[in-house]
């Protein structure tokens, strides 16, 4: 379960202050995978942050399974995967093994259960051959593979993905695709940021739309098809942040 209610994130700039994350509200029950839409600057990823504890609200509370992000942000951090776009704290010159490890230690996996989680993870995702050598001369697809186990090395049961699929090929993007369906599949609470609506369209139950800020939309997607008497849910992003309905 993730609960986010009235979260505000403000960021001084030379002209004053300005209002990334605006009095934002919304819930998601385990077992959903939300979208979260907006165009660049809107203040996904200023959510996504301060929901995985990186960044401190203004105001506003999270609620992470029982745990506030900002009393309790350790067990917050044990209940939550990240997963952003690209190779995000990738380590070139660790092993992909070291790069798990790094990541696990950092979560409090019990040291005596990394390796064979190591194993069982590299195993599952097809990565033997190469687990055990440094990072740096990864394709894509393989490094794609070491985000994917780092994210999930300590059993969250609330996924955030920022952004997974940009930049990726068909293929590798499908491997993502493939991978969030199964995290539902498992019951987990999943956030999805992203700007394909092909994407959201395929993997998503509901979606929240942001806009400057501020939550403008929510909904099912049919439903919101259904309310703005428009069947390509692009044209009803669009109408709905540039000011067209409502
Ligand atoms: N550390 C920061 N300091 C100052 N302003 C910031 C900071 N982080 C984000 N912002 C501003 O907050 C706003 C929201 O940014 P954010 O990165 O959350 O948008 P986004 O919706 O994720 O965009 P994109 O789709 O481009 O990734 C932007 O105007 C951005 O410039």
């Amino acid at each position: 379960m993730l609960e986010v209610k009235n979260l505000c994130k403000e960021f001084k700039e030379k002209k004053g202050i300005k209002k990334a994350v605006d009095n934002i509200s919304f819930k998601l029950e385990k077992g959903e995978i939300v979208g979260l839409l907006g165009e660049n600057g809107a203040g996904k990823t200023t959510t996504m942050r301060m929901i995985s504890t990186m960044l401190k609200p203004s105001s506003g509370s999270i609620n992470v399974n029982g745990f506030d992000a900002v009393k309790n942000s350790a067990d917050v951090r044990r209940n939550i995967g990240i997963l952003f776009g690209g190779d995000v704290g990738i380590y070139d010159r660790l092993t992909a093994r070291e790069n798990i490890r790094y990541f696990a230690e950092l979560n409090d996996v019990k040291k005596e259960e990394i390796n064979k989680r190591i194993d069982e993870m590299a195993k599952d995702l097809d990565m033997e051959e190469y687990i055990d050598k440094r990072v740096g001369k990864f394709s894509r697809g393989m490094k794609q593979k070491v985000s994917i186990a780092r994210s999930i090395i300590h059993y969250p049961e609330v996924m955030l993905f920022d952004e997974p699929t940009t930049g990726l090929d068909v293929t590798a993007a499908r491997t993502i695709h493939d991978f969030i369906e199964k995290c539902k599949s498992e019951g987990k609470t999943i956030l999805l940021s992203s700007h394909s609506m092909k994407e959201v369209e395929k993997l998503c139950d509901r979606v929240i739309i942001i806009h400057k800020g501020k939550l403008v939309e929510e909904g099912t997607i049919s439903g919101l098809k259904e309310k703005y008497n428009n069947n390509d849910l692009e044209e009803v992003f669009v109408q709905l942040i540039s000011g067209g309905v409502k």
